[in-house]
Parts: structure tokens; C-alpha cells; sequence
């Protein structure tokens, strides 16, 4: 398995293989079994004569002043060891400096999805991963691109980018891999103290419950949203909710009734420690 860290060097391996397809998982590292499913669905989706990188670069731009962009993890060879089990065959991991001209003045603006969830909160996050991923499909030209439905607002959002500017990537969304109590994996759960790692469960008990009632006919989202807040008030007495909403799966705009293709998101925080999680209502 190779390692990259300049955008020359990528191009210049992946100008070798040119024809056969190229699939890419981006993350940002301290990968965890959720990125490696992701990695195992790139390998698939490539197929034998295909190639699988990953790129792994903790973004400056998607994250706000007092978010925890100098705490995040950063843990390489680690890393790429777990890339090397999975059949990895590239991994780009360039320095900010490699990615960012000191006088750049191009960003990429979505102007609609990443306002409301978690674009309401973290204000300007969406821009720098819309910025990074294109950069990202730039560097790399790869035919298809895998990200996690844990993220769901960012898989909408880059679907949206992709369709709206014409990017030929194909983007493929993969299902949430969680702890066996149900806890969505994510590189921020280390994070948690041991009493908040356990209560962290209820986002997940909260979800199926509304769904649970979602299924027996109670279309209404207030409701539904209660049904939720009531699984965390009961069993996440440290927990403090950012946003619990059901949105249209597709345009994440907010659902008063919640038809056949819903979603619901949620966000909270322990601590600073601020967790997501999603459910599909289809
Ligand atoms: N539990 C998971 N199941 C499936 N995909 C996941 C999971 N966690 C992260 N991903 C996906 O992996 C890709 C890289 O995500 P990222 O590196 O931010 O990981 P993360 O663990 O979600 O970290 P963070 O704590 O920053 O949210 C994204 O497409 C994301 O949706
Ligand atoms: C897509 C991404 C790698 C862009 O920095 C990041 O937002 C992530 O890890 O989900
Ligand atoms: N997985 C999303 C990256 C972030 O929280 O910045």
C-alpha cells in the first residue's frame, strides 16, 4: 500500500492506472470499524481491476474557532495499518499546506441544505467540506466517492454539490456501523467519560422509539420529536440536546407530517463532546 502525502505524487500513481476505476473514501483518520466498512464497500465497488484510496486530512475549514480541530486525533500509522488490512491500495495524506495556497480566495458556498441541522450550529462547516471534498475530487479524480450515512446532511450535501456543478463522480452512501449497544461508531466517542459513553445510548433508544411509533401510524413530527426528548431526558440526564428534528430525507427541509421519506437527525452534546445520529423514516 502506498502513502502519499503530495498532490504529485497521488496523481502521478494514479496516472499508471489510468482507465481502470478509481474509489475513494475521505475521512479525516482515527478510523474505526464505520470508516473500514466504508473501505470494504470501495474494494467491492471497484472491483478486481479497480483501485481503492483513501484520503485521510483533518480539514481547518470545517471547523469553527472553538471546535476541537487542534484535539483531533492524528494517528497515521495506526491509520494505515487498518487501510493495509482492508485492501487499501493508496492512502493520500497531505499536510494543510499541500491542500491550501496562503492566499486562497475560492470556496465552495452551498446555499440551502447546510443551513438548517447541523449547518445551523456549526455555521460554515459545510462550506469547508463542500471546498475540501471538491479539492478533494479534484486531487484525486476518482469515479466513485463512499461516504457514511451518520452524516447524513454531509452525504445530502455533497449529492447536491455533485449534481448542481456537474462533477463526474458517482456518490455512494453506506449504512451507519454501530456499537453492539447501538452507540453510532465515531472517532469522537473516546472522548467520552464512562458514565456519558453509557448514557450515549440513548440517542440510538430515542430514534427507534420514534420510528417504533412512526411505523404504528403517528405521522406527526412534534410528536415524534417528544418521543424522542422524553428516551433522553429519562436516560441521558448529562446529555444536552443541540437539535432533535424530522426533516424530507432528501431536501432536509422540516417535515410538520412525516411521509414515506423521512429522516430523523439529532445532535447532543455531552460535555463538548457533540455526537450525531440519524433514522431513516422510509
Ligand atoms: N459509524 C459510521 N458508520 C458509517 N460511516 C461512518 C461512521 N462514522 C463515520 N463514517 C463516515 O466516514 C467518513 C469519514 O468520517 P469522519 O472521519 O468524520 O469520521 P467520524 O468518526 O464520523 O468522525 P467525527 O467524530 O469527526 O464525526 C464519512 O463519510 C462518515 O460519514
Ligand atoms: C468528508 C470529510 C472527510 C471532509 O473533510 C469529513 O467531513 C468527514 O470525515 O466526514
Ligand atoms: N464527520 C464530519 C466531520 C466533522 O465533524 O467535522
Amino acid at each position: 500500500m502506498h502513502v502519499f502525502h503530495t498532490v504529485t505524487d497521488f496523481r502521478q500513481w494514479h496516472a499508471q492506472s489510468a482507465g481502470r476505476p478509481l474509489v475513494i473514501v475521505p475521512t479525516m483518520g482515527a478510523l474505526h470499524e464505520g470508516h473500514l466498512d466504508l473501505m470494504r464497500e470501495a474494494r467491492t465497488l471497484a472491483g478486481d481491476g479497480g483501485s481503492v484510496a483513501v484520503s485521510i486530512f483533518v480539514n481547518p475549514l470545517q471547523f469553527g474557532p472553538k471546535e476541537d480541530f487542534a484535539k483531533y486525533p492524528r494517528e497515521l500509522e495506526a491509520d494505515s495499518a487498518k487501510c493495509a488490512s482492508v485492501g487499501v491500495d493508496a492512502i493520500f495524506a497531505p499536510s494543510a499546506e499541500e491542500v491550501y495556497a496562503p492566499d486562497r480566495s475560492v470556496i465552495v458556498l452551498e446555499t440551502k441544505l447546510s443551513k438548517v441541522l447541523c449547518g445551523a450550529s456549526r455555521p460554515g462547516h459545510f462550506d469547508g467540506v463542500c471546498t475540501v471534498v471538491l479539492k478533494l475530487f479534484n486531487i484525486m479524480q476518482p469515479d466513485i466517492s463512499v461516504f457514511g450515512k451518520k452524516d447524513y446532511q454531509q452525504l445530502a450535501i455533497i449529492k447536491r454539490m455533485v449534481r448542481d456543478l456537474n462533477v463526474p463522480v458517482e456518490i455512494v452512501g453506506s449504512e451507519t456501523v454501530r456499537e453492539a449497544d447501538g452507540l453510532a461508531m465515531s472517532s469522537r466517542n473516546r472522548y467520552l467519560s464512562a458514565d456519558e459513553r453509557s448514557q450515549a445510548t440513548a440517542l440510538r433508544a430515542g430514534l427507534l422509539k420514534a420510528k417504533e411509533a412512526w411505523q404504528s401510524g403517528e405521522k406527526g413530527g412534534e410528536k415524534l420529536k417528544r418521543l424522542y426528548l422524553e428516551v433522553l431526558k429519562e436516560r441521558a440526564p448529562l446529555s444536552r440536546v443541540d437539535y432533535i428534528e424530522c426533516t424530507d430525507a432528501d431536501t432536509l427541509e422540516p417535515a410538520e407530517e412525516v411521509g414515506s421519506n423521512g429522516l430523523m437527525a439529532t445532535a447532543v452534546f455531552f460535555g463538548a463532546t457533540r455526537l450525531i445520529d440519524n433514522i431513516e423514516l422510509k
